[in-house]
């Protein structure tokens, strides 16, 4: 029988919850039938957070999974070896929820880096509880943090993450800093009238110590689902806001199927509004229908003078970075998502529990990895657009 590429084949125990069996003879690893190659793993820890931010999580919080429910730190060693050593996983990520709550979190990085001396860990969290335990994280083997940080106002903070934990934060990058789990990123979502205006200063404080700083695009993963294209922060409107003091030019690295464009910062020089300068109401406010575009050339970034650090821009929505995804996603409960907004998840836990083999473990990723969809969930990118449906697990439950 001959067997098309890109056609999936029946397979005899295909049923509820399994994915499509691959076409036989496609290369190995965690490829898509879109040419795609997963070698990024990013693994949830836990789906339980002790932050309430209203992109992700309602108020209430959600219902957290059972321990049961959740892979043991055994289970979460096996898989991560299973990726490494059977399917080119090049790169782990811990996230959640929030990884720093899990108890066993040293031991899990400890096991997984005797198994895997060069593999870059690194982790995602939302830095409260980091001041204690960031030299241990990396005396364990961590190699380095991203901390979401989204305002350094302390009220600003509290309304988007519904806890007043602001300054425990801000000691959780610092101590990830001294404990060398550096280089350090900072991720901000920013969101309409409570924290965009803030983005220039969030700016100079990040480049002032040396943290990569990048704004986000909020994504609709918000449990809530309030979600709205309109209301977003795009990242054209970014590089507005960040205009006014800034002057930014493409980072010559390359973007690696990275989800952030990093761009070259300098502080712009007095007097040179740039031809993307926003002119700010009385209250500084500036939006979208409201950017000004003066007249003008812009003077080449280096008359403004020295570069200050970079900054990222991850614009999921709008300038979107699935044709070269290279991620592939396992949830606190063992679920295989092959795309974040995938409305299919498929279980390896489970079949690991039945005592299946490291190399059927394998197959079943291949297989779910295979049918990832091409961008958003969809054959086609639109967040928010018509056909375009919200998953019903939020970022937090499955692992940003
Ligand atoms: N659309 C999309 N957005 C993602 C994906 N992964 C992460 N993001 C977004 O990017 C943000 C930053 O993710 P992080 O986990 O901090 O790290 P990263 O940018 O992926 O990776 P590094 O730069 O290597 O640290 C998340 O908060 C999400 O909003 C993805 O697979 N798809
Ligand atoms: C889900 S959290 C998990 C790790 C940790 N709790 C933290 O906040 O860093 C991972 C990242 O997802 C981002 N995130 C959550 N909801 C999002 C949304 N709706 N759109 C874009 N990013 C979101 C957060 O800002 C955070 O940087
Ligand atoms: S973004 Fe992170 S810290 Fe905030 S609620 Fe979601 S999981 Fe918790
Ligand atoms: S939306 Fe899906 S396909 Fe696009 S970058 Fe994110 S995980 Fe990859």
């Amino acid at each position: 029988m001959s067997v098309q590429l890109g056609m999936p084949q029946p397979r005899e125990d295909a049923g509820a919850g399994l994915p499509p069996a691959r076409p036989a003879g496609t290369a190995p690893g965690l490829l898509d039938q879109y040419g795609r190659r997963a070698t990024d793993m990013r693994l949830s820890l836990t789906d339980k957070c002790n932050l309430r931010c209203t992109y992700c999580m309602p108020a209430e919080g959600l219902e957290w999974l059972s321990k049961q429910a959740v892979m043991s730190a055994e289970e979460i060693v096996r898989i991560v070896r299973i990726g490494v050593e059977l399917l080119g996983v090049r790169e782990l990520r811990l996230t959640g929820g929030e990884p720093l709550v899990r108890a066993d979190l040293l031991d899990i990085i400890a096991a997984l880096r005797s198994n895997h001396p060069e593999l870059p860990i690194s982790m995602t969290t939302n830095g409260v509880g980091l001041d204690k335990k960031a030299a241990a994280l990396k005396a364990a083997g961590l190699t380095r943090i991203n901390v979401s940080l989204d305002s350094l106002h302390e009220e600003t903070f509290t309304k988007l993450t519904r806890r007043p934990f602001l300054d425990r934060v801000l000691a959780g990058v610092d101590a990830a800093w001294a404990a060398g789990l550096g280089p350090v990123k900072l991720n901000a979502v920013l969101m309409r009238g409570i924290n965009d205006t803030e983005s220039p200063s969030l700016l100079a404080w990040a480049l002032d110590r040396g943290y990569e700083l990048r704004f986000i695009e909020q994504m609709p993963l918000d449990a809530d689902h309030g979600w709205t294209r309109r209301n977003m922060i795009t990242a054209a409107e970014i590089r507005t806001l960040l205009s006014r003091d800034f002057v930014l030019s493409p980072d010559p690295r390359a973007r690696d199927g990275a989800p952030a464009e990093r761009f070259e910062v300098r502080r712009r020089a007095a007097g040179t509004a740039g031809p993307d300068s926003p002119v700010l109401d009385t209250e500084g406010l500036v939006s979208a229908a409201d950017v000004h575009r003066p007249e003008g050339v812009e003077a080449p970034p280096e008359a403004h003078g020295p570069v200050l650090g970079t900054v990222g821009i991850i614009a999921s929505v709008t300038e979107p970075f699935c044709s070269d995804c290279r991620r592939t996603r396992i949830t606190a409960e063992g679920k295989i998502m092959s795309c974040l907004f995938s409305r299919e998840e498929f279980d390896l836990l489970g079949l690991l529990r039945e005592g299946a083999s490291d190399q059927a473990l394998a197959e079943r990723w291949q297989d779910a990895m295979w049918v990832k969809p091409k961008a958003h969930g969809m054959d086609h990118t639109g967040l928010g657009a018509a056909d375009f449906v919200q998953p019903d697990r939020s970022m937090s439950a499955i692992g940003g």
